[in-house]
């Protein structure tokens, strides 16, 4: 067996379980139910639902190994009617295919909090993210469900399910009556991979784009100007030579398609000096670029710490590329940002 072969098909059960949850959820019209955490960010019973079950047979196939995951329970707790709703659910993708996995409510939340370690620069951990994207989930957009291994602060296996992208890398994100739910995976050292979420086409290796010159590219970013620089990335693009438009989508389906040549270049420059950005937002999408031929580092070119704790505390920004042009954005960048850490 190769190194990390079991984590692989546990993660990947674990992902392929939790988006085919969050897809019937969103059909159900169930996730317009969303409630509001402290930090204003939506949160859905699907949020909920996918952290139990991932938890859940993490717990089953790797009892030892700590999480550090999105969610927890506490909202949940103090709303009994919105427990019952989510227990529903998962209650039944259970008693579907995985008999005994979580048994009541209360082992529910319980699987829930398994999520709240404080992360390490030592030792095996899991980081789930169990919908990155919400605000592109509730709006029928792009939205991932992350899983990553991570060892000693380096990421060595990452899953990103992303049930709204085309299977065809060359199809647009917003293309018509095209077969959409791709699983793309990574084992550090192995290569990147892609399947599709729903037919057993079997695994196809993809890589990232090689281009010779930035005017090529294309960038990808985030929907939210509040999350990422959209004024500044654009001055960014225009230095490069850029004249493609920039594709916007919520979620690591940014790292998924960056990785399979649909899009080049992720940018993420902050535009908050507080806000640190969290290990599960990025812990898959990275190796999954690196083992497709990309570099990915912070804005001052720094790897990315996840053995810092449940943040990447000693990073700001970050910028995925292909090997060969990652140095040149760094410089462009460099010199539109100067001193700065925060951009608009
Ligand atoms: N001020 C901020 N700057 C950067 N990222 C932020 C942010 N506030 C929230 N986020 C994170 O941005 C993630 C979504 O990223 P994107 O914009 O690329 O889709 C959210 O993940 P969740 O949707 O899992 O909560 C959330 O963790
Ligand atoms: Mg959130
Ligand atoms: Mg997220
Ligand atoms: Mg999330």
């Amino acid at each position: 067996m190769s190194y990390l072969a079991t984590e692989k098909q546990t993660a990947l059960s674990a992902v392929t379980l939790a988006s085919k949850l969050t897809e019937k959820i969103f059909r159900s019209l169930a996730g317009a139910s969303t409630v509001s955490k402290d930090d204003k960010s939506p949160v859905t019973i699907a949020d909920f639902g996918a952290q139990a079950l991932v938890n859940a047979v993490l717990a089953r196939d790797f009892p030892e190994d700590p999480v550090v995951g999105e969610e927890d329970s506490a909202v949940l707790q103090g709303n009994t009617e919105l427990k019952a709703k989510v227990w529903d659910l998962v209650r039944g993708v259970v008693e579907e295919g995985l008999p005994g996995l979580i048994k009541d409510e209360e082992e529910m939340c319980a699987m829930i909090d398994r999520g709240s370690y404080a992360g390490s620069d030592k030792g095996r951990m899991w980081a789930l993210d169990p919908i990155d994207g919400t605000k592109g989930f509730l709006r029928g957009g792009q939205y991932a469900v992350c899983l990553a291994l991570i060892k000693d602060g380096e990421v060595e296996l990452g899953v990103i399910g992303c049930p709204n992208l085309p299977v065809d890398k060359t199809a647009g994100i917003e293309a018509e009556g095209v077969e959409r739910g791709i699983i793309t995976h990574a084992i550090k050292g192995q290569g990147s991979f892609q399947r599709s979420l729903h037919s057993d086409s079997g695994d196809a290796q993809v890589t990232m784009r090689t281009i010779s010159s930035t005017a090529e590219a294309t960038f990808c970013e985030s929907v939210e100007s509040g999350h990422s620089a959209h004024t500044t990335q654009h001055s960014i693009a225009t230095a490069l030579g850029i004249t493609a438009p920039s594709v916007r989508m919520d979620s690591q389906s940014k790292y998924a398609s960056i990785a399979r040549g649909s899009g080049d270049i992720y940018l993420r420059l902050p535009v908050s000096a507080t806000y640190e950005e969290k290990i599960w937002d990025h812990a898959s999408g990275v190796v999954i670029v690196e083992e497709a031929g990309g570099k990915v580092t912070d804005m001052f070119g720094k790897r990315l710490d996840f053995g810092m704790g449940r943040t990447l505390r000693a990073n700001k920004g970050v910028i995925a590329a292909p090997v060969g042009v990652h140095g040149r954005v760094m410089e462009v960048v460099r010199g539109v940002m100067g001193d700065n850490i925060v951009a608009k």
